[in-house]
């Protein structure tokens, strides 16, 4: 190995080695979001993304496996078509179920194939580098902010092409098509992972999202059961609830603005990923008129429009 060879390979290692003796702040203060907690995630930034580089290169053996065969056959197919050809974009459409005015299901994962991505997530839950868990929730050990955006985000590479993959070739060109008021309001990204346990985190309280969109993907493997931990959704209009239970590899996306709470778990765990889009500087299509959609070969396009560094929490 060459001296520059060398000398690279100690400062990343010495990352790894600094970021896991990094003194944390107290939960306390992780759930008062005191400024001293902030102020750690801010200081560690590129620490943290080295060791997270680090990390990575020492398990490819499961990061390997972080790629697009983890996407239910039938959806990769239909993407791939329409990203060829965008006027037959319908064979996408037809894979997605309406549950609720402004809410869709459909399969993203192959469930046979979920228990890859979580060997590599559980990995990075133990891997003893500071992951950034969502809101003030610091019980929570799987889950983890996931966005660049976001301090303390988990920034392994190839964690980040998968991320990129399922927002850019996924999840806009699908809410474009699904929700066509969503187009112009969708070019940053955001997403977190949670995890219900009993005695953890147990609930969300109704609420809407401050997204444009937000897919929830379930990613508990087969015969990984829970109980109770249903998400309600809402209808404003009829005032109805419509109560889901998603299985394994399922991802449910609706608009940001359709109200859903998350019901206590009582028995198991569950692990989710929720991922969000909205426009530049947080914002979201106003007002109920639906828009006319844009033109199909508009829409099955990645925005040139760079990231801005604005998170909702
Ligand atoms: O529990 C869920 O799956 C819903 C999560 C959610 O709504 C949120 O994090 O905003
Ligand atoms: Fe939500």
């Amino acid at each position: 190995m060459s001296d520059i060879h060398n000398n690279l390979a100690v400062a990343n290692n010495s990352a790894l080695q600094q970021a896991r003796a990094l003194d944390l702040p107290s939960r306390n203060e992780m759930l008062q979001r005191a400024p001293a907690v902030e102020q750690f995630w801010y200081s560690n930034r590129l620490l943290l993304e080295r060791a997270w580089h680090q990390w990575d290169e020492q398990n490819t053996n499961l990061g390997q496996w972080v790629n697009e065969s983890l996407i239910s056959e039938p959806l990769r197919n239909a993407i791939a078509l329409a990203w060829e050809d965008p006027n037959k974009e319908q064979e996408v459409a037809n894979l997605w179920e309406e549950v609720l005015p402004g809410v869709y299901q459909a399969q993203l994962f192959d469930p046979a194939k979920l228990s890859l991505l979580r060997d590599y997530l559980s990995a990075a839950a133990d891997a003893k580098i500071p992951l950034r868990p969502p809101y003030g929730i610091a019980l929570n050990r799987n889950g983890g902010m996931l966005d660049k955006r976001s301090e303390g985000y988990l920034a392994a590479p190839s964690f980040q092409a998968f991320y990129k993959l399922i927002m850019d070739k996924y999840m806009r060109p699908i809410s474009r098509m699904l929700f066509p008021e969503s187009m112009g309001f969708d070019s940053q990204t955001f997403g977190f992972s949670i995890q219900y346990q009993d005695g953890m985190d147990t609930s969300l309280r109704p609420h809407t999202d401050a997204s444009t969109a937000t897919m929830n993907v379930n990613l508990n493997v087969p015969g990984e059961t829970f109980k109770g931990s249903e998400v309600d959704f809402f209808n404003p209009k009829t005032g109805k609830v419509t109560r889901t239970v998603f299985a394994p590899g399922v991802a449910v996306l609706h608009r940001g603005s359709v109200p859903h709470a998350a019901q206590p778990i009582t028995g198991g765990s569950r692990t989710n990923m929720v991922l969000w889009l909205y426009g530049e500087r947080m914002q979201i299509p106003r007002g109920t008129l639906p828009t006319r959609k844009a033109d199909a070969n508009v829409r099955w396009t990645i925005p040139t429009v760079e990231k801005d560094d604005i998170a909702p929490f």
